[in-house]
């Protein structure tokens, strides 16, 4: 059963002489019922290897435990490692790692891919999955990387802000939408499960959260022919999205294409001169990406 109550944190935090640590995002969810919103949300069962980011005092991973084959779960701050382990330490399913989850925004500490890798290879017809309430300065790097990851996730459910969930799942013409919604979206189906206030959480953080759900749709991802040009082309191309969509590729296409070759993309893609980058959806952005991959496959975003 959790422990993990806000008179039950405070107590704790008082005993070991230490705050919450903001430089960590710890904002810890103090709601038991929230808890196993999002241990639903994930559908877990014994093939399931899951992966956390961030153990804090280990609430959320033991009823992760009870529920799947293997959790590996990831927290940088030696205090709330400590705390954690007191809780943990007689399940055998549970791996521990007291790191930091990120070598930097693009990659994973390879302590963690080592971990996963190995609870992947020892559970028959295993899956992989992403459950975590997220430090939220660092929720777009673990979630996105994860996406071009050495392990494909089957789904991910994680807390993280309300107004990165709204872009992750962003329509297009909608302010929300950009390259980032289009990275998900071309791979997965994002569903905002619950919004919460800051006061679920301690200390409450200034911002709304939201528990969001990513389940990666292994045709739709089939179907990209270069996932990383994609993401590449669709960040360079979104970075004026407001912008006349054919300004936007001849600033990614600088040195590559001339004019007229972008002329030429535009014509054979059959848009109007005045479409703009943010009317763009996942398809069309995938035709369009092809189009140009074909004709510079070695370009690269500056
Ligand atoms: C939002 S709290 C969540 C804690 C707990 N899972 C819960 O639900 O209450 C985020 C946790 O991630 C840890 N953390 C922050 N940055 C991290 C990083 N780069 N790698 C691993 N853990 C990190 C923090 O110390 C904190 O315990």
């Amino acid at each position: 059963m959790s422990r993990q109550t806000k008179s039950f944190l405070i107590s704790r935090f008082r005993e070991m002489g230490i705050r919450p640590a903001t430089r960590h995002g710890q904002n810890f969810l103090i709601d038991l019922n929230l808890h196993r919103l999002i241990v639903d949300s994930a559908e877990l069962d014994a093939r399931d290897v899951v992966l956390e980011v961030g153990t804090g005092t280990g609430a959320i991973t033991q009823m992760i435990s009870d529920r799947a084959g293997a959790v590996v779960t990831v927290e940088i701050d030696g205090h709330m490692f400590e705390l954690a382990s007191e809780m943990l330490i007689d399940r055998e399913n549970v791996t521990m790692l007291n790191v930091d989850a990120l070598r930097n925004k693009n990659n994973f500490n390879p302590a963690v891919i080592e971990a996963v890798g190995a609870q992947l290879a020892s559970i028959p017809g295993s899956r992989f999955k992403l459950v975590a309430n997220l430090p939220y300065n660092i929720a777009t790097p673990i979630l996105s990387n994860l996406l071009s990851w050495e392990f494909t996730p089957h789904s991910m459910v994680a807390t993280i802000q309300k107004e990165l969930g709204e872009r992750m799942a962003a329509q297009p013409w909608s302010k929300d939408y950009s390259a980032l919604s289009a990275w998900f979206q071309c791979q997965a189906t994002v569903e905002i499960v619950r919004i919460m206030p800051p006061s679920v959480f301690w200390p409450e953080p200034k911002v709304d959260s939201a528990i969001v759900k990513t389940v990666i749709d292994p045709e739709r991802r089939a179907a990209v022919p270069d996932l990383r040009y994609f993401h590449q082309f669709t960040k360079a191309i979104f970075l004026h999205r407001r912008k006349f969509l054919r300004a936007n590729i001849v600033a990614a296409m600088k040195g590559v294409f001339n004019k007229a070759q972008v002329d030429q993309v535009m014509a054979e893609m059959e848009f109007a001169e005045d479409v703009r980058t943010e009317q763009l959806d996942v398809p069309t952005l995938l035709k369009l990406t092809e189009l140009v991959r074909k004709r510079a496959p070695d370009w690269t975003m500056n």
